[in-house]
């Protein structure tokens, strides 16, 4: 995946200016900044969720599984039922692989409206696996979980890089990968609208 020259705004007004990175099979990317420097809007992007509002991004289209905080789960089905929804959706059947790799299988009957956080999370993650798509784009993946799940992760995403995937994603902890750092502070976009008549902006 190749971005040049991305520029990209939230709720109208830029944020991101200038941004270009490439992203090759079997590598991950951190994006690292400050609070509000843009991370979650030039992942939406990138993830398809948001027009940019200039540059290019190549390689993404239908290839892209995105995670972020809201985990978009279906409460009312269980653990099993939600990934099995996901694999279908995406062409597949099997979710051993994903019960598998986050330890899900004691939980697969219970509906993942009951699940704590944590296991929530987990399982949000999990649909990543039965999606079959190579270039994970996560937004602050091990947010809830605990350093066990943090583990179970890391080992998760050291097995899909070694397959060849690749993953873009905001993060301030270690998770033991190697990886590397993208600031992007450094594409600050340059304010140049007046803040106080959009205050629609801030809600
Ligand atoms: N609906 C909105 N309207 C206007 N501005 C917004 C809106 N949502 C977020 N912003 C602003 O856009 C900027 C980028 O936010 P974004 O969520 O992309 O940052 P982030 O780097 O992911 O932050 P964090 O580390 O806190 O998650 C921030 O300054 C934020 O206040």
């Amino acid at each position: 995946m190749k971005v040049s020259d991305l520029s990209v705004a939230r709720g109208g007004v830029p944020v991101l200016s200038g941004v270009s990175f490439e992203l090759e099979p079997g590598k991950a990317l951190v994006l690292r900044g400050p609070n509000g420097a843009g991370k979650t809007t030039l992942l939406r992007c990138i993830a398809g969720l948001q027009a940019p509002l200039s540059g290019r991004i190549e390689g993404a289209e239908d290839r892209v599984a995105y995670a972020a905080h809201a985990d978009g789960l279906k409460s009312m089905l269980t653990v099993r039922e939600n990934l099995s929804f996901w694999a279908q959706v995406f062409g597949n059947n099997d979710i051993s692989g994903a019960l598998d790799g986050y330890a899900l299988r004691p939980l697969a009957d219970r509906l993942a409206g009951t699940l704590s956080a944590g296991q929530k999370r987990r399982l949000g993650l999990a649909r990543l696996l039965v999606t079959g798509r190579p270039i994970w784009v996560l937004d602050e993946p091990t947010v809830s979980l605990d350093a066990d799940a943090v583990a179970l992760f890391g080992s998760v995403l050291r097995g899909h890089l070694a397959a060849g995937g690749s993953a873009l994603m905001a993060t301030h902890i270690d998770l033991g990968v190697e990886a590397h750092v993208l600031d992007i502070s450094a594409y600050r976009a340059a304010l140049d609208v007046d803040l106080g008549a959009s205050d629609a902006a801030f809600l």
